[in-house]
């Protein structure tokens, strides 16, 4: 029997656990605060981002709001981050990526302050975090952890398969899985666009992270009986809908979860995880920059 993980279950669990560490911050006279800046039209990001905001009102994290018009000029979302950054009352800032064409990723992501970076996107956290030494976790592969702990995925010396090498998401998820931990210590292969065999690489795995962005790249036919199948990909693909659009992940669902020993549903596997452990990296940073000690698991 394949077993369907469930990603929103899990979640909760982690929203809980949050919201007890708020209690406490809040009793010790601290209030963590998320800031959302968004500079973008596109309708999937405003989706996210609102989603976010709820997620705060659920745990008792305030959230602060700022919208960018699309066609600003880069300077406009430095000086907010700027702002934010010497704001007492944001513990954590988002900026959603992707970000317009005219503003450079990279220079928008060194310039928020590393302490109050919760996504884990800039240089000296993915820096502290290929050393064994994390600050904040990237949020998905974060919560791809959690959920391999919460099934009891036996991840040491096992054949892990990413499928995908982004900065989000792949790359941060093999250095996980590489590290000595009880979710790591698995012999980790990266495969991306420009891999020969990707059949070949996935014949042998025993886990694998769908994290191509690609709707349904990998099917049933290409995994190993019993695989334990982690999709990533939220893929909107235009459909016969009340919304003109249905979500899909990177993994054929039909097919894979005939093979598939364990396999994460999209939506409510990865996608509720993300948001979760963005919470939780708002609670880490409000403890951290008010020196008070956080426990969350
Ligand atoms: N700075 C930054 N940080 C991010 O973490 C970030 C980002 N930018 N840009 C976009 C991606 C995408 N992302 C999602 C998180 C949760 C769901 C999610 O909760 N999905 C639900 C369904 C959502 C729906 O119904 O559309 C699910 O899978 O069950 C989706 C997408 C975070 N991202």
């Amino acid at each position: 029997m394949t077993e369907i993980i469930d990603g929103e279950a899990v979640a909760a669990d982690v929203r809980g656990a949050v919201a007890d560490e708020v209690t406490r911050l809040s009793d010790a006279g601290v209030e963590p605060g998320l800031a959302t800046v968004l500079m973008s039209d596109d309708p999937a990001s405003e989706t996210y981002v609102s989603m976010k905001q709820r997620d705060c009102e659920e745990v008792g994290i305030e959230s602060f709001h700022v919208e960018i018009d699309a066609d600003a000029p880069a300077s406009e979302l430095y000086e907010t981050i700027d702002d934010l950054n010497d704001r007492g009352d944001v513990h954590g800032i988002l900026v959603q990526l992707p970000l317009p064409d005219h503003v450079d990723k990279r220079t928008v992501l060194r310039r928020i302050d590393p302490e109050k970076d919760v996504d884990g996107f800039h240089p000296e956290n993915v820096g502290r975090l290929v050393a064994g030494d994390a600050r904040f976790k990237p949020c998905t592969p974060h919560g791809v952890q959690k959920l391999l702990d919460a099934y009891d995925v036996e991840t040491e010396g096992a054949d892990a398969v990413v499928v995908g090498r982004s900065d989000i998401v792949g790359k941060p998820m093999a250095n996980l899985l590489i590290q000595k931990s009880p979710t790591g210590n698995a012999t980790t292969t990266v495969c991306h666009s420009r891999t020969e065999d990707l059949e070949a690489k996935l014949a042998g795995a025993d886990l694998v992270v769908a994290a191509a962005g690609l709707p349904e790249f990998v099917d049933g036919s290409m995994l190993k009986e019993g695989a334990t199948v982690i999709d990533v990909g939220i893929n909107r693909v235009d459909a016969d809908t009340e919304k003109g659009y249905e979500l899909v992940g990177d993994v054929d669902y039909e097919s894979a979860s005939e093979v598939a020993g364990a396999i994460t549903p999209v939506p409510g596997g990865v996608g509720p995880m993300t948001r979760a452990m963005l919470l939780y990296n708002t609670v880490k940073a409000a403890g951290l920059q008010r020196g008070v000690d956080v426990n969350l698991p």
